[in-house]
């Protein structure tokens, strides 16, 4: 038996397997010490806190009932150490911090393997290894090889404040396929993060575990196995959690397969060999994609003069992999070769204003984007619960295969949204432009050449939901200035609508709980600002004023800025054109001080403005990503409130032509700022040298594999 197994499972499962058969029962865990794993709860183990969330749990014992299969397993769940090793552990967690974006909970952002395939695909190979580890380790330790489908997966960042009350993970009708649960620990309590034990309510111990790095946990996902998470008290608990299901048919492996191909970073031919995945999901006809292929071209060939052929990576292996690669684009000169363009097309389309607000029941308002005054949901929220901000995780909140209902609203729109979001996540800013500037923007897009920029770089950036083209005729403008080296000033200009005004709230990472609209009187102010103006809704010319939300700006909780370092915090906001012209008088030394320090940052923004207009790409990919990511969410303060802003030190002097070039910059900074010894703009050339040197690395080794791969459970393809 044992045998055939190993044949069908080849050397590296079991290796996996052998090493974990012997782990399948609580006595003879790999356990090193009872000091961080709790085999015995106390009474006073269960705070006010989870006994609040008891009732919740005793609700879903309906749809907690435990599969067939598992209902005579000898241990529900387990807890095994090393199953990943720390370093790629580590990697794991830049991949995070890279691709991360808004997650399922508050103080939760995530990457799921669909947000990976689609924005940084190069990235996939850690997380497939990791994953495929996780898999494996399940199986053998609940005796179900070869049982198993990965029904998600996706790396988890759990910030200070994030909880999770007492659950089981498939506590709702649309998780019933999820049968079994795993967290692997990607980092360490005490080490980089505070609190935040994983605990079981009941039944076997152990009973409260202790999140180390390459420790996991697993334990099937029906009723047996109430858990909870304790609130993290600070740093960020890293995971990679996984459902299983007994139903070959729950796997995610074809939406991710389909993810890759429709990623024009990895065109794969429709010749695809039988068995890799796709099922009976067809891949999009080169005509769908071939407007982007040609907009990279185009791109490409105006700023290199080669384009690398269609590889074909693999012909002797059934079926054919016809692999763009893009080289000689415009960072080449900046980055270094191998960085695929497409990852940072982003789509762009007709949307409204999907701004995403606390939690609440959608209102409907004249217009198409509805803005209660009490923070509620807007009526895109309604449909896009539990959409890409909704990736894994149970408890309601969590995981499953929610449908978009409203692609035209919570659609691409929503993209935008999330860009947006994952830009402050990194504490990057931005501007967005509504129908254009008024300091000679066109089309949404700040126009101001370069030397003007870097003379007065005030104007830091340009970002909005792609959508601007519907949010009405109104101008409006949002410009997140630097009012000086410490401090950020938001000004929204225009805005006369109320998409207008949940656009601008949003892309000035203005706290949406800060924000608020009556939509009685029609005026739309953000609180927090030092100056508060008031905008009438359908008077496009008046202001209001914000500040940046916490990142970098007068109020910024982290010690950053603040009226003493930011004389400018008091003042009111300002017409943007104004804006140049008074710092240009005021503060140009100071300025081109600064700027001569960040000179990386100007070439990229020269670049970046180069990139304008270059279109959207990965339309599919990223639809897709919303869907197989969501579910009902039940929380939707989970969507929007506000992370950790520990970005770049001085996140200035970024200007994006739009999503995508912004997009870019985000996914930059992200690297650079993960990398830990990069503190400072100032030492991002180092970066600039690594940076490639990884991402080429990886996609060489993505490019390879994936030919291989009948699933992605890579070891799979050893028969
Ligand atoms: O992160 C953990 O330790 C567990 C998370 C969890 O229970 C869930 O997402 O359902
Ligand atoms: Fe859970």
């Amino acid at each position: 038996m044992e045998s055939s197994f190993m044949h069908r499972l080849g050397p590296e499962r079991c290796k996996k397997r052998q090493r974990t058969d012997s782990d399948t029962t609580f006595p003879s865990l790999k356990l090193n010490s009872t000091m961080d794993v709790e085999i015995e709860a106390t009474e006073n183990d269960i705070d006010s806190q989870h006994r609040e969330t008891e009732a919740n749990a005793a609700q879903f014992v309906e749809v907690g009932h435990p599969h067939a299969r598992l209902a005579q397993l000898p241990a529900v769940r387990t807890v095994l150490d090393e199953v990943l090793s720390p370093e790629l552990c580590q990697e794991l967690l830049f991949v995070f911090r890279a691709t991360s974006t808004i997650g399922y909970r508050p103080h939760v952002r995530s990457a799921t393997i669909h947000d990976v395939s689609t924005t940084a695909p190069w990235l996939l190979p850690p997380l497939i290894r990791a994953r495929h580890a996780v898999l494996s380790a399940v199986e053998a330790a609940f005796g179900l090889s070869l049982e198993l489908a990965v029904e998600f997966s996706g790396l988890m960042g759990w910030a200070r404040g994030a909880v999770l009350g007492w659950h089981h993970d498939s506590n709702r009708e649309y998780l019933s396929r999820r049968h079994l649960s795993a967290v692997l620990y990607l980092n360490t309590q005490g080490d980089e993060f505070g609190a935040g034990d994983f605990r079981f309510r009941d039944g076997p111990g152990p009973l409260r575990v202790a999140p180390r790095v390459g420790r996991l946990v697993a334990y099937t996902a029906d009723r047996r196995n109430v858990h909870c998470v304790e609130e993290v008290a600070w740093g960020e608990r890293c995971t990679l959690t996984c459902w299983f299901s007994l139903e070959p048919s729950a796997s995610e492996d074809p939406l991710v397969i389909q993810r890759l191909c429709c990623n024009p970073a990895i065109r794969v031919s429709p010749h695809l060999p039988s068995g890799f995945g796709l099922g009976s999901q067809p891949l999009p006809p080169p005509s769908s994609s071939a407007p982007a292929h040609t907009a990279i071209a185009q791109q490409a060939g105006e700023a290199s003069e080669s384009l690398a052929p269609e590889v074909d990576l693999n012909p002797g292996r059934g079926g054919t992999f016809s692999v763009l690669v893009l080289r000689r684009c415009w960072w080449r000169r900046y980055l270094g070769p191998g960085l695929p363009t497409s990852m940072y097309q982003l789509p762009a389309g007709p949307c409204e204003s999907p701004v995403r607000v606390r939690g609440g029941v959608a209102e409907e308002q004249s217009g198409d984007v509805g803005f209660r005054a009490d923070g509620g949901a807007t009526k895109c929220d309604a449909d896009w619960r539990g959409g890409a901000a909704a990736e894994g995780g149970s408890e309601g909140t969590t995981g499953g295969r929610g449908a978009v209902a409203r692609e035209e609203c919570g659609g691409v729109g929503r993209e935008g949204d999330l860009r947006l979001e994952r830009l402050r996540c990194l504490g990057l800013v931005v501007v967005a432009t509504a129908g254009g500037m008024r300091s000679g923007g066109r089309d949404g897009i700040l126009r101001t050449s370069p030397r003007a920029r870097r003379k007065h770089p005030q104007c830091l950036g340009t970002t909005v939901p792609p959508c601007t083209n519907k949010m009405g005729s109104m101008e409006s403008t949002v410009a997140v200035t630097k009012e000086s080296p410490g401090a950020v000033q938001t000004s929204v200009t225009g805005g006369g609508s109320l998409a207008e005004f949940t656009a601008a709230a949003a892309a000035t990472a203005v706290r949406p709980c800060d924000a608020a609209y009556d939509s009685t009187s029609g005026q739309a102010q953000v609180a927090r600002s030092q100056t508060h103006r008031t905008v009438d809704s359908g008077t496009p010319a008046a202001d209001l004023a914000g500040n940046a939300g916490g990142y970098g700006s007068c109020s910024d909780g982290e010690g950053r800025g603040g009226p003493e370092e930011n004389p400018a915090c008091g003042q009111e906001s300002r017409d943007v054109k104004m804006q140049e012209v008074e710092d240009e008088e005021e503060e140009g030394s100071k300025w081109e001080e600064a700027i001569s320090r960040e000179d990386i940052w100007v070439a990229l923004v020269d670049e970046l403005e180069a990139t304008e207009g270059e279109g959207t790409l990965c339309h599919g990919g990223i639809e897709s990503t919303k869907r197989s990511g969501g579910n009902e969410a039940d929380d939707d303060d989970a969507v929007i409130a506000p992370m950790s802003a520990r970005g770049l030190a001085a996140p200035s002097l970024l200007w994006f032509p739009g999503p995508s070039a912004a997009l870019l910059a985000a996914q930059f900074a992200a690297y650079t700022r993960n990398i830990q010894r990069f503190r400072s703009i100032v030492q991002l050339e180092e970066a600039v040298r690594e940076l490639p040197a990884y991402a080429h690395q990886r996609m060489e080794e993505l490019l390879t594999e994936l030919p291989t791969w009948k699933t992605l459970g890579v070891m799979l393809s050893d028969d």
